[in-house]
């Protein structure tokens, strides 16, 4: 991979103080930090002293960031300096909390202080529990001081000390952009600057502090605090340039402790690395309305911004835009950077509801097993809200056979062969190929357990960006799924960017509003919740499909013995000059099973011999048969010859290939032919077809093109019969039935004036020419018929005229 000439421009800008580089998802950020790591270590690295840092947020990033350098370096020819394999002396590749926990480490040994850090959280829960009840005595009227407020009253404990309030004061004065809560349902209120409020909540945090050091532990925002402190006093190094990928979610103490570790020499450097629509966490400072003014730099004049998504494909990007375009507070930011699309097309993502985990797993499972012929294991991965989420799966999937690992385990590197198994949270920053959104219901995502409309709003912004965040990670294919009542944001993704499955065209579910609706005058129950899917289907036969609405009808009346059914929808087309219906469609409310449907329209369509496909579906699955109830993946598109009055439809056998085709054209103007082949059809005209000379018979003896033609007209795709002559034959009689090749048939015949052994042959014999099997033997040759009543034929070489050999047959013969 090589960095595009704006990507390396900004990797290899002359080192001048801070700057900031932001961009979207998949632009390269982190490609262009790691390149700039082996730019400055070559150029601005040469004093004794000097260092580079690339900071990171976790572990597994370093590990991705290994990966990205390997691609980088496949292409720089050996020319990357080494940063991964063996360490380097002048460069730190490391997370933030790692280098901060050294500084903790030698404050505590400074203090004469012993920690552990870190403790359980029903732990901390059990200590914030413990102070509600002691300080509800001294702040009665505090309403937010409540056993139910316990998992907010730790994260905004959390927030607190990350954020460095660590007098009342400042933390009285501090703006709180999204704590808001209602008093009515007795959550937590408004958290008012200067209040009762915010005094009880500082001095719980007193409390909870002294716990904690009674029991001789720290939590992370304690230990930070002091590694602050320790960096600030006597840091442990000194970097002459700094690299910070994912700043948007870093706390104030995490910056300002980098800040405190950069050495201040002429040429050093300090590189912001962010984008804001990825801010997912609720510590974060620059992500949560703060400026860079407020950590002491100034970005003015000195951003640059990467816009191209070069992770994922183009209906990936598209999707996971649509979710954030109309949001003010992600694209409004004066930091955001619009994404620009690249040429790299894929195949929609899927948007696939499921009434229960059992029906979802059951899914995945044979999504998973289908996509393990294209892809390793490996390459896929499941993400969670939460990990109750992926303990679920796991071993649902376990009892299906698949081995899932959790992609946290320290051990755990980017090629196990095991699908991983990853947290929204936890996946910021990687990439797979196939990602599977699992759970994605309402009340999972966006999660908002203690926010009333105000709060709510912030909150779901940050949960909606890590809905985004998930969405981005994948290269190839995504999945979105869920389990129960489908999460809001899902629809968000506008519908046309979406499926309902792989393989299919049918985008997902969507309301068509009811002045919209077709056939509205037919309809009885225009509110039904089974009406909203016809209408749905409807939009799609029309639009996607491409069905005229000319050819649909509703309520269509099929017999079955003495009965008359109704199916929802009947779709017919024109062909040999008649109406014919060619697809039923069953549709049932949202969740109804389909299994009664499948069996009712199987019913309609054996009373309907023309008919050919069915189909059922719920809205949230959609299963296509056959006329023999055989599964198909999805409808047929309209094709424009079903639109003719006379069209005709022939199947085309290649002989050698073994492939077959279906050809549908109007006789009366044969020069345009539509082509089917697998299901893939392409309409030619005349200057991509060829016209084929057709004989009834062929007189021995005389050149082909003597012989009279038949009237009949006869056209190829030119790509079919390119680089030699070829002519049609009308078959009579049943000599070659053993081989396909049936009375009135017409066999297409490159011409050449020789056979290898078993080829189809058009031999001159007495008058005529015979269509038979050819083999040599020694001197002679062997006609023979794939019909044992007739007697193999033997005649010398030089008795023997080769007019051609047989390539294809079509069947049901040229007109009807
Ligand atoms: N110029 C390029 N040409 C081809 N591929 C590229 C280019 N730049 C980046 N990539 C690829 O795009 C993917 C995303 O790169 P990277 O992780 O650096 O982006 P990012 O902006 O840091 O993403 P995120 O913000 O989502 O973490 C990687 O697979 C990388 O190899």
């Amino acid at each position: 991979m090589d960095l595009n000439a704006e990507q390396k421009r900004i990797a290899t800008l002359e080192p001048k103080g801070h700057q900031l580089l932001k961009g979207v998802a998949g632009s390269g950020k982190t490609s262009v930090g790691l390149y700039r790591v082996h730019f400055l270590l070559n150029n601005y690295c040469f004093g004794k002293d000097d260092a580079i840092l690339l900071a990171t947020y976790n572990r597994t990033l370093i590990k991705y960031m290994a990966y990205l350098y390997g691609k980088m370096a496949e292409s720089e020819q050996g020319e990357l300096s080494t940063l991964f394999d063996t360490p380097n002396r002048k460069v730190d590749i490391k997370t933030v909390d790692s280098l901060m926990v050294n500084h903790f480490d030698a404050h505590a040994a400074e203090h004469k202080e012993k920690f552990q850090l870190g403790l359980p959280q029903n732990k901390s829960y059990q200590i914030i529990s413990e102070g509600i009840t002691k300080l509800k005595k001294n702040f009665p009227d505090v309403g937010i001081l409540n056993q139910k407020n316990t998992g907010f009253l730790l994260q905004e404990i959390n927030w607190i000390k990350d954020c460095l309030y660590l007098e009342e004061e400042e933390y009285q004065g501090a703006d709180r952009k999204g704590m808001v809560k209602s008093q009515a349902e007795n959550k937590p209120q408004r958290l008012q600057k200067n209040s009762p409020t915010r005094k009880a909540i500082f001095e719980l945090m007193r409390f909870y502090d002294q716990a904690l050091r009674k029991m001789g532990k720290i939590s992370f925002s304690g230990m930070r605090i002091r590694a602050l402190e320790q960096a600030r006093k006597a840091p442990q190094v000194r970097y002459t340039h700094v690299i910070i990928d994912e700043s948007q979610d870093l706390t104030r103490s995490q910056l300002l402790f980098l800040k405190a570790i950069c050495n201040q020499k002429e040429y050093s450097s300090f590189v912001f690395i962010a984008d804001t629509a990825q801010n997912i966490y609720p510590q974060s400072w620059l992500g949560s309305g703060n400026s860079f003014a407020s950590i002491g730099f100034s970005m003015q004049g000195r951003s640059h911004s990467l816009s191209k998504n070069y992770r994922t494909t183009t209906q990936i990007s598209k999707a996971a835009y649509s979710l954030i375009e109309h949001c003010a507070e992600i694209v409004e930011d004066e930091n955001y950077v619009k994404p620009a699309l690249i040429d790299k097309h894929g195949v929609y993502p899927v948007c696939k509801q499921f009434s229960d985990e059992r029906s979802q797993a059951d899914y995945l499972a044979a999504e998973i097993k289908r996509l393990t012929a294209e892809h390793d294991r490996s390459d896929m991965v499941i993400l969670g809200r939460f990990k109750r989420q992926l303990d679920q799966i796991k071993t649902m999937l376990a009892q299906k056979g698949i081995a899932c690992s959790d992609f946290n385990d320290k051990d755990l590197g980017f090629d196990s062969g095991d699908v991983k198994l990853i947290t929204l949270h936890s996946i910021k920053g990687l990439e797979f190929p196939i990602v599977f959104m699992v759970g994605l219901n309402e009340g999972v995502i966006p999660y908002l357990p203690d926010a009333d409309e105000e709060g709510r709003h912030d909150d779901e912004v940050k949960e909606r960006k890590l809905f985004y965040v998930g969405m981005t990670r994948a290269t190839e294919k995504l999945y979105m799924l869920s389990s129960g009542k489908g999460s809001p944001f899902l629809m968000d993704i506008a519908p046309r960017l979406t499926r309902i499955d792989s393989g299919v065209k049918m985008r997902r579910f969507y309301n068509v509003a009811v002045d919209d609706f077709r056939f509205k005058g037919r309809i009885t129950n225009i509110h039904g919740a089974e009406e909203k899917v016809r209408q749905w289907i409807l939009a799609e036969l029309v639009e996607t499909y491409k069905y005229p609405l000319a050819n649909i009808a509703i309520e269509y009346p099929v017999k079955a013995f003495s009965k008359t059914g109704y199916v929802d929808i009947a779709v017919h087309v024109n062909r040999s000059g008649s109406d014919e219906p060619f697809l039923f469609v069953e549709t049932k409310r949202r969740g109804h099973s389909l299994e009664d449907a499948c069996e009712q329209v199987r019913s309609y369509m054996n009373h309907c011999p023309p008919c050919e496909y069915a189909a059922v579906t719920d809205g949230m699955s959609l299963r296509v048969m056959g006329r023999q109830g055989n599964p198909v993946n999805d409808l047929p598109e309209f094709r424009e010859m079903w639109a003719l009055s006379n069209s005709v439809q022939v199947f085309f056998h290649h002989l050698k290939r073994r492939q077959k085709a279906q050809l549908c054209f109007d006789p009366n103007d044969p020069t345009t032919v539509e082509v089917d082949v697998n299901g893939m059809s392409k309409l030619l005209k005349a200057d991509q077809l060829e016209k084929i000379p057709l004989y009834g018979s062929i007189a021995a003896g005389q050149p082909i093109h003597m012989n009279s033609e038949l009237d009949e007209t006869f056209y190829l795709p030119k790509a079919w019969v390119r680089g030699a002559d070829y002519f049609a034959l009308k078959v009579r009689g049943d000599s070659m039935v053993g081989a396909g090749i049936d009375n009135g048939d017409t066999v297409l015949v490159r011409s050449q004036p020789s056979a290898d052994n078993l080829d189809i042959v058009v031999a001159a014999l007495n008058e005529d020419a015979t269509l038979k099997r050819f083999s040599k033997m020694g001197d002679n040759a062997i006609l023979q018929a794939e019909n044992p009543n007739y007697d193999p034929i033997l005649l010398s070489l030089d008795q023997l005229q080769i007019l051609g050999i047989a390539v294809g047959v079509v069947k049901n013969g040229i007109h009807k």
